[in-house]
């Protein structure tokens, strides 16, 4: 069937407004719909650059960019992939923080994104199908919104995380935006502003859970699955009691990935090799905390000891260099709270003369001289002076990476960890931070946020066609982005810029690819792994 003047005009994916030709305006039935100057991309860019300058928040900034995502995405991307820098912060994290706080009093389209709800489960195929259009969906990044970065249960507002995640996977891999979906899983919130909000958009009951849940998330799995063949499943932000259970059932089944658990391990563990890179230290001779063991730092602690375990130490010798601390101290394997996740890595009290005192930060950084010490705790500013001193007094070049989102959680700044450190701290910060000038100095901060990688892997995924992703492969995606980075340079970064995201993207989709086809997970033939990446990649372009 086709469309209508005005349905081309309305749909994002072909809308290119002023910028259709005199040639397309005749055949489609557009002449007098638009003003009568042709306009090229590269003028529409620039005109919509101009506007966005007359914004002066970051939330106003947002808000402009996402009606022009509305209207049409190739433009929207277009500027997107000229101004990475100066975008990441509005569209990402932090700004898209507020505005999933403020998602249904700011609402004003839904930006192709599905609405599942728990109370109408009969709808779900339908609903999936009419989001898709037609479209081959090869892409879905899906929240139920319980752990929306540090912020907490956002109900169906957390959808933004969804649309969020697939706009910085077009942006910095070129992933077709019209092969993603995104998709909330709506089963109630807690959340009690947005239960009393007369705005609030979502189901207004509490957090459905159990097996009503299991069976909502199976569900969605199975029909995403049956609908979207070549589906790659990314999983964003759900509860630390869902997240790892999620994952751990469908990993070795179907293509998924789960960003907070394994992107946020890749990113570390890929900081944490440029920062050794810088020291020259082994390793093998690091002590790591966890500060704030949940989906994410357990993840990333899974992550570092794996890695520790593929240096060639065994499982009891990897063991002894891993501390956790949550809510409640040092982790203990006399703690019946723990997770499942948690456990492995929890120390016996009779390692302590004080044991029972290890019950702050402060205390257990005393006890254990960590060397790498990574916050996941959406505690701010718990990352002290008297931490980091305590930290600097015991190794040489402390590896220290606050990571907890938006910046109003983050654990510390980086130039107080530069500071405190008197210049020795290798630090990464989960959101971005600007340069640190420090006794003559200029400390550029690496991004260890999650955004860094997950697209690239995700490229590679596609890719390579991978019927799973698997360690190998994760591990794989961490080792590429070393290198990148000139260790040698005073004040330089553990990680490579997000300027050159595109370029890296490319880098770890290689790996991740190669990785696919070496393993014969590949579900078609490929002979080309470059080939096969350039293949699936899209451009920005009329
Ligand atoms: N930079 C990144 O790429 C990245 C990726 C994922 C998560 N994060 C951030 O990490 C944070 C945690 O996310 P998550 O998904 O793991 O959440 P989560 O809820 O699963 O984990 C948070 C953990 O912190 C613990 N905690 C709470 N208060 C604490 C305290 N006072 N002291 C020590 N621990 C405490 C909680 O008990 C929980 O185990 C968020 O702020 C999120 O934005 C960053
Ligand atoms: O979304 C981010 O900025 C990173 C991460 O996935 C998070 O939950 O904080
Ligand atoms: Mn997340």
């Amino acid at each position: 069937m086709t469309k209508s003047p005005v349905e081309i005009l309305n749909n994002p994916f072909e809308n290119k407004g002023t910028a259709f030709t005199e040639k397309e305006r005749q055949s489609l039935g557009l002449v007098g719909l638009l003003p009568p100057y042709v306009q090229t991309l590269d003028d529409q860019a620039k005109q919509t650059y101009a506007q966005l300058q007359t914004k002066t928040s970051d939330l106003e900034k947002r808000i402009f960019l996402m009606e022009i995502f509305n209207e049409n995405r190739v433009l929207f991307y277009k500027l997107f992939s000229q101004h990475v820098v100066e975008f990441m912060p509005i569209v990402y994290d932090p700004t898209i923080a507020d505005t999933i706080e403020n998602y249904s009093d700011l609402f004003i389209q839904s930006q192709n994104a599905v609405f599942l709800s728990i109370d109408d489960p009969d709808s779900m195929k339908a609903s999936l199908k009419n989001a898709a259009d037609g479209r081959d969906i090869r892409l879905i990044v899906v929240t139920d919104a319980e752990g929306i970065l540090g912020i907490g249960d956002w109900g169906t507002n957390g959808v933004d995380i969804s649309v969020g995640k697939l706009m910085v996977y077009t942006a910095a891999a070129g992933i077709d935006p019209s092969q993603v979906m995104p998709v909330v899983l709506d089963v109630g919130t807690n959340n009690q502003d947005l239960l009393k909000n007369p705005m609030y958009l979502g189901n207004r009951h509490e957090r459905i859970t159990g097996d009503r849940y299991y069976k909502f998330v199976d569900q969605f799995v199975n029909t995403a699955e049956d609908l979207f063949p070549k589906l790659y499943l990314h999983f964003e932000d759900f509860g630390r009691d869902n997240a790892a259970n999620i994952l751990n059932k469908y990993k070795d089944q179907i293509t998924t990935f789960n960003d907070d658990i394994q992107g946020t391990g890749i990113i570390v563990l890929a900081g944490i090799l440029g920062a050794l890179n810088i020291s020259k230290q082994k390793m093998t001779d690091q002590v790591y905390l966890s500060y704030g063991a949940g989906t994410a730092g357990a993840g990333i602690t899974k992550r570092i000891y794996d890695e520790f375990l593929q240096q060639g130490l065994s499982a009891e010798e990897a063991k002894k260099h891993f501390y956790m601390v949550d809510k409640q101290g040092l982790l203990f394997d006399d703690d019946q709270t723990l997770t499942p996740e948690q456990k492995p890595f929890a120390r016996s009290r009779s390692e302590f003369a004080n044991a029972d005192e290890l019950t702050t930060l402060e205390a257990a950084v005393k006890a254990i001289h960590p060397t790498i010490l990574v916050g996941t705790s959406t505690q701010p500013g718990t990352f002290t002076e008297a931490v980091v001193k305590e930290m600097a007094a015991h190794t040489e070049r402390p590896i220290i990476f606050p990571l907890s989102n938006p910046t109003k959680l983050a654990e510390a700044k980086a130039e107080d960890l530069i500071k405190w450190s008197d210049g020795k701290a290798l630090v990464a910060t989960g959101i971005p931070a600007a340069d640190v000038d420090y006794n003559g100095v200029t400390y550029q901060i690496g991004q260890a946020n999650n955004a860094l990688v997950y697209p690239g892997l995700g490229l590679g995924v596609i890719a390579s066609t991978a019927k799973v992703l698997n360690d190998e492969m994760i591990s794989q995606a961490a080792h590429s982005l070393g290198g990148i980075v000139d260790g040698n340079k005073p004040g330089a970064a553990v990680l490579p810029p997000v300027s050159k995201l595109d370029q890296f993207s490319f880098t770890v989709a290689k790996a991740v690819a190669q990785s696919a086809v070496d393993q014969k997970l590949n579900q078609e033939p490929i002979s080309d792994v470059d080939q096969a990446i350039n293949d699936v990649k899209w451009e920005p372009k009329y």
